[in-house]
C-alpha cells in the first residue's frame, strides 16, 4: 500500500484565521442524534472508566462508553443512568451470554442509547450476528462495531447495520497484538484510518495510538468523527486503575483488556500492564483538550471541526519531534 504514515509523520498546514479568539471555535460533534462537547471518548477499559466517571462525563456533556468487564452490573448501570436522566452507553461482547443480556434489556425496557460491540477482531461473523441481534431486539440503540482495520470490514459491518465502526487493530499503548500475531494497524494507524474512512458512509471512531492532543485534530483530518483514548487518560487521580508509588513518585496502573490482569488467566493474551505518571483530574485534561482543539480549528481557518477535515498536510517522516521523543 502507498502512503503509509502514522500520527508523528504528519503536520497539518495552517490556513488564514477567521476568528478573533480561539474561544469562538466550536469543538462539538453530533453522534446518534446527540451533541457532545468533544470528539473524544475515553477507552471502554477497566482502568479508564468506571460508573463514577461515566456519570461525570454524561452530566457534563461528554460522550462515554462503559466497559463490559462487570457484566453482572450492566442492567443496574443502565437503570442508574436512566434514573438520572443521562444517556446509557454500554459495551457488549459476542459470547452466548451477551445475547441473553440483550434479550433481558429488551424485556425490562432498558434501552441503551449506545451499544458498542467490543472485540479484538471485529471483521467477523460473530460481530455481524450480534449487530443483527441488537438491531432486532433494540432497534433504537445506536450500534458501534469493532475493531477493524480495512475498508472491506467497515463496509461489511455498516451493511450489517452498524451505525458507526471503530478502527484500530494493535496501535494501543498496552497492545501486544502486533508483536504476538504480526497483524494490525500499529505504526500506520493514521493511514489505516484514512483508508477506512474513504470507504465509510457512517461515522468512524479512531481507536488507539493517540499520544498528544494534536493527534485528535489529525484524526479528524483523516476521517474520524471521534477518537477513543486509553493511555492519555490512564494517569488521572480519578482514573480507576490502582495508584502505585515508586521512589517517591506516584503512578497509575493501565492494563490491556486482553491482558492476563483483565482475563485472570494466561490464555490468548494480547495486552500488557504498564504504569503511567500520576497527573491531575480528568476534567482538567478535557478542558485543555478542548482549548487545544479550539486552537487547531483556528489554525485550520474555520470556526468548527469541519474546517480541519479539509486542511492540507505534509508528511514529515518521523521528524515532528525533531528527535525529542519526550511528550
Ligand atoms: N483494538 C485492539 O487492537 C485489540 C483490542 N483487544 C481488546 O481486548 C478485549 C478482549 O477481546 P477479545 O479477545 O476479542 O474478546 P473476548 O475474549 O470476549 O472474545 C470474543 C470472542 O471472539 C473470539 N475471538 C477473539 N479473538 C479472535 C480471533 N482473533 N479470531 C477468532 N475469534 C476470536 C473469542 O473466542 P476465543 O477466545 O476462544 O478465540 C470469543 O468467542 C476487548 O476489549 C478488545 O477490545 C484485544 C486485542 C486487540
Ligand atoms: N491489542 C490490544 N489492544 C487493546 C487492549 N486493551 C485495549 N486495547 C486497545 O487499545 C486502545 C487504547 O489505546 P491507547 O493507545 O489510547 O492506550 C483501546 O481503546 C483498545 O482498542 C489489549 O489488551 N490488547
Amino acid at each position: 500500500m502507498e502512503n503509509v504514515f502514522d500520527y508523528e509523520d504528519i503536520q497539518l498546514i495552517p490556513a488564514k484565521c477567521v476568528v478573533n479568539s480561539r474561544s469562538e471555535c466550536d469543538t462539538k460533534i453530533s453522534l446518534g442524534g446527540y451533541s457532545f462537547k468533544l470528539p473524544v471518548v475515553p477507552a471502554n477499559m477497566q482502568t479508564i472508566i468506571d460508573e463514577k466517571i461515566a456519570i461525570t462525563l454524561a452530566e457534563n456533556g461528554y460522550f462515554y462508553i462503559m466497559h463490559r468487564f462487570q457484566p453482572e452490573q450492566r442492567i443496574d448501570f443502565i437503570k442508574d443512568m436512566k434514573s438520572r436522566g443521562l444517556i446509557a452507553s454500554i459495551s457488549v461482547g459476542v459470547k452466548p451470554e451477551e445475547y441473553e443480556f440483550v434479550r433481558q434489556a429488551t424485556e425490562e425496557n432498558l434501552i441503551p442509547e449506545f451499544i458498542t460491540i467490543d472485540i479484538a477482531h471485529g471483521h467477523s461473523n460473530a460481530v455481524i450476528e450480534m449487530i443483527h441481534h441488537i438491531k432486532e431486539h433494540l432497534p433504537d440503540s445506536f450500534v458501534i462495531a469493532g475493531n477493524v482495520g480495512t475498508p472491506e470490514a467497515v463496509r461489511e459491518l455498516e451493511n450489517a447495520g452498524a451505525d458507526a465502526t471503530k478502527v484500530g487493530i494493535g496501535p494501543g499503548k498496552v497492545c501486544i497484538t502486533k508483536i504476538k500475531t504480526g497483524f494490525g494497524t500499529g505504526g500506520w494507524q493514521l493511514a489505516a484510518l484514512r483508508w477506512c474512512a474513504k470507504a465509510a458512509s457512517k461515522p468512524i471512531i479512531a481507536d488507539g495510538g493517540i499520544r498528544t492532543h494534536g493527534d485528535v485534530a489529525k484524526s479528524i483530518r483523516f476521517g474520524a468523527t471521534l477518537v477513543m483514548i486509553g493511555s492519555l487518560f490512564a494517569g488521572h487521580e480519578d482514573s480507576p486503575g490502582e495508584t502505585f508509588e515508586k521512589d517517591g513518585k506516584l503512578y497509575k496502573e493501565y492494563f490491556g483488556s486482553a491482558s492476563e490482569f483483565q482475563k485472570g488467566e494466561k490464555k490468548n493474551v494480547e495486552g500488557k500492564k504498564m504504569y503511567v505518571e500520576h497527573k491531575g483530574s480528568l476534567k482538567d485534561t478535557l478542558v485543555e483538550m478542548e482549548q487545544d482543539l479550539q486552537s487547531a480549528i483556528s489554525y485550520a481557518g474555520g470556526t468548527n471541526l469541519d474546517a480541519i477535515k479539509h486542511v492540507d498536510y505534509v508528511v514529515v517522516k518521523n521528524s515532528i519531534f525533531n528527535g525529542d521523543r519526550v511528550y
